[in-house]
């Protein structure tokens, strides 16, 4: 079951100047940059409440946040769903026909398991799944 947004994914070219921006915009430091290899991504975390923005930078021209900002420049880039079981939940979308694009979980940032969904079968949204790994 999908229970709430747990980030907003947003693609930048710097996290240094973004970082910058996105702490005067939310009056609050990031608490975590993490980098994430297979994902040729560094990644930087601000939480604001329940809310929690993930700033993305490319760290190699393969990366899809590369590719999306040569492509659409920078900006939202995914939305991320909480879900309690990831593997049930794959099933449920496989089932419901939406495309995923990794046949299990996968290990992503801030210690949670993921799984994301072709943004051709999802109104053009990049749609990410995360479990906690507790
Ligand atoms: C996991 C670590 C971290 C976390 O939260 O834990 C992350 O969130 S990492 C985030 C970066 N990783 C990913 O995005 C993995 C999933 N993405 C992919 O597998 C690809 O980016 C994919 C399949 C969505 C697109 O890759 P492709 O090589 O096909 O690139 P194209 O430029 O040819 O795109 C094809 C088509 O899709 C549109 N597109 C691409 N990215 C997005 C997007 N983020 N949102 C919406 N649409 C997107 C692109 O514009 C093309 O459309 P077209 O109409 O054909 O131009
Ligand atoms: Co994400």
């Amino acid at each position: 079951m999908l229970t709430n947004v747990e980030h907003i994914g947003i693609a930048v070219r710097s996290l240094t100047q973004s970082n910058e921006l996105f702490q005067k915009l939310l009056n609050v430091a990031p608490y975590k940059a993490e980098a994430v290899e297979s994902e040729n991504v560094t990644t930087s975390f601000f939480r604001v409440n329940q809310t929690k923005i993930e700033l993305l930078e490319a760290t190699d021209p393969s990366s899809p946040i590369a590719k999306f900002i040569e492509k659409k420049g920078e900006g939202i880039h995914h939305i991320a769903f909480e879900v309690d079981d990831i593997l049930a939940e794959m099933e449920r979308l496989r089932n419901e026909g939406f495309t995923l694009l990794n046949e299990n979980p996968k290990l992503g940032a801030d210690n949670k398991l993921v799984c994301f969904l072709h943004p051709k079968g999802t109104n053009g949204v990049l749609i990410e799944l995360c479990q906690d790994r507790g």
